[in-house]
Order: structure tokens, then C-alpha cells, then sequence
């Protein structure tokens, strides 16, 4: 399959997030037709979480109780803390569709089993992506979801990192994120390459120069995003502000 990078700019975050969500919906009913089930990666921030608001009130022909529920990365902190994705992707969506429980598969939690030991659960969280892998060593995940920092990071996969350098682990702990809270558990690049799809959700002029470079080709190590290639396809869901830099 030959992997395309396309780029869609929309005026502004929630009609980027409309977009986004419209597509999703085809993309899932689309993988249980062929498959019987679809595999999604989640991610936080605002357009991440906007995307589920968005499902939430129109999930078109989604049958919820034949979709997998992966976490793209968790901020490493007790269960239900408001901080943590997982219960934000719950407020947003999760709590409110027929999904099936057993079917979701939210990373471990800081507080639980893993306590001060965020890379014992991301070995964790990278068996429980094998035992779900249909051939490969982790899902072919249909859609990964990712929001990016204005320095490019994606996931917890932050610049100069040894997480953004990682290429044989799928799942690594992190315990000296920039951005609060320190400790976290992400996919890395290698795992964001296994998937069908992913999609960058980007809005607002602070993440400008980041889009630019990861689009023109930049070092991931430099610009995480620049490494976060679908293995059919990649799309910048962008608003006019992130585009700004970006040549004609
Ligand atoms: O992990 C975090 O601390 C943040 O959630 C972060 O990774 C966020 O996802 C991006 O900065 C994009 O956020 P926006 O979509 O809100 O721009």
C-alpha cells in the first residue's frame, strides 16, 4: 500500500474537529464491514477530545460494541484523576455510547498495580497490545488519534528525548516530561508507524512552526510529529492558524 501525507486546512479548531470526526466515523464502519471490528488510538488535548464531543453527537452507523480502544499515551497519575485522557475520553464519549467494556483498554494507572514504576507499566501495556495483535507484534491499529505540542511533540514523545530516539520498544514509561505531570506512558514511533492511519489534529498559530518542519521533513528526534507516519496514510486535519508557515 503507498503511504500518502496529505494536508486539510479548515478555517478554524471546530470545523477541523467536524472533519475529523465525519471522517472517523466512515473510516470505523468501513473496518467492521471488512473486518468486524476497528482498532482507535486515543489521544487528549482539545482537538482530541473535541473529536469524541463531536462522535458523541453523531456517530453515524458506528456499531460501538465492535470498536478497540487504545490509549496513545496517559499521564502516569491515579485512576479517575481528571488529568488522566482515559477519563476525559469517557466525560467526552465513552460514557455515553454502547461500548463494550471489555473492549476498552485504557493504560495503567499510577496509583495501581505499576505504582512509581511508569516503565513496568508500560511493559504492561505493550503485552496487552501483543495479546491484541491479529499478525505483527502489536494491532495494525485502524486510526491513531494525535494532538501535537507547539515544539512538535506527540504522545509523550517530546524533542531530544531517549522516548522520541526509541525504535525497539512499542511502549515506553517516562519519568522527565516537560510538561507536567513528569511521569507517563506512550506509544512510540514505532507503534504510531503500525497503524493504518493517523491523523494530526492542529489548530492555532503557537503550533505554526512545528507543523511546518514536521511537514517538510524535519529530524523526528527534533520534531516528534515528523515521525508520526501512518503505514497507509498520514493526514494534517489543520486550521488556517497552524498552516500559516506551511509553503504553497
Ligand atoms: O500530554 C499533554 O500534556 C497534552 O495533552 C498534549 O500532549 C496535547 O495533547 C497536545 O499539546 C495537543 O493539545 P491541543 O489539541 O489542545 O492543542
Amino acid at each position: 500500500m503507498t503511504q500518502s501525507v496529505t494536508v486539510q486546512t479548515y478555517d478554524d479548531s471546530a470545523a477541523l474537529v467536524e472533519a475529523a470526526a465525519a471522517k472517523l466515523i466512515d473510516v470505523i464502519v468501513d473496518a467492521q464491514a471488512a473486518r468486524g471490528t476497528a482498532s482507535v488510538v486515543l489521544t487528549g488535548g482539545g482537538n482530541g477530545i473535541g473529536v469524541l464531543r463531536a462522535l458523541r453527537a453523531d456517530s453515524g452507523e458506528i456499531d460501538w460494541s465492535k470498536v478497540d480502544i487504545f490509549w496513545g499515551d496517559e499521564r502516569f497519575v491515579p485512576a479517575g484523576h481528571p488529568d488522566r485522557n482515559e477519563v476525559q475520553a469517557h466525560e467526552a464519549l465513552l460514557d455515553h455510547v454502547p461500548v463494550d467494556p471489555a473492549r476498552l483498554h485504557p493504560m495503567p494507572y499510577g496509583d495501581g498495580a505499576y505504582a512509581g514504576d511508569p516503565d513496568a507499566a508500560a511493559h504492561a501495556y505493550e503485552h496487552l497490545l501483543a495479546a491484541h495483535a491479529t499478525e505483527g507484534p502489536i494491532p495494525d491499529f485502524d486510526v491513531h488519534l494525535l494532538g501535537m505540542g507547539g515544539e512538535g511533540h506527540v504522545n509523550s514523545l517530546f524533542p531530544e528525548t531517549d522516548a522520541v530516539r526509541e525504535q525497539a520498544r512499542y511502549v515506553v514509561g517516562v519519568t522527565d516530561s516537560p510538561k507536567p505531570p513528569a511521569e507517563r506512558v506512550t506509544l512510540t514511533l514505532p507503534a504510531v508507524q503500525r497503524s493504518r492511519r493517523v491523523w494530526l489534529l492542529v489548530a492555532g498559530a503557537d503550533k505554526a512552526e512545528a507543523t511546518a518542519a514536521a511537514i517538510g521533513g524535519a529530524d523526528p528526534v527534533d520534531v516528534p510529529s515528523a515521525g508520526a507516519l501512518g503505514a497507509e496514510e498520514t493526514v494534517w486535519f489543520l486550521d488556517k492558524a497552524a498552516a500559516a508557515n506551511l509553503t504553497p
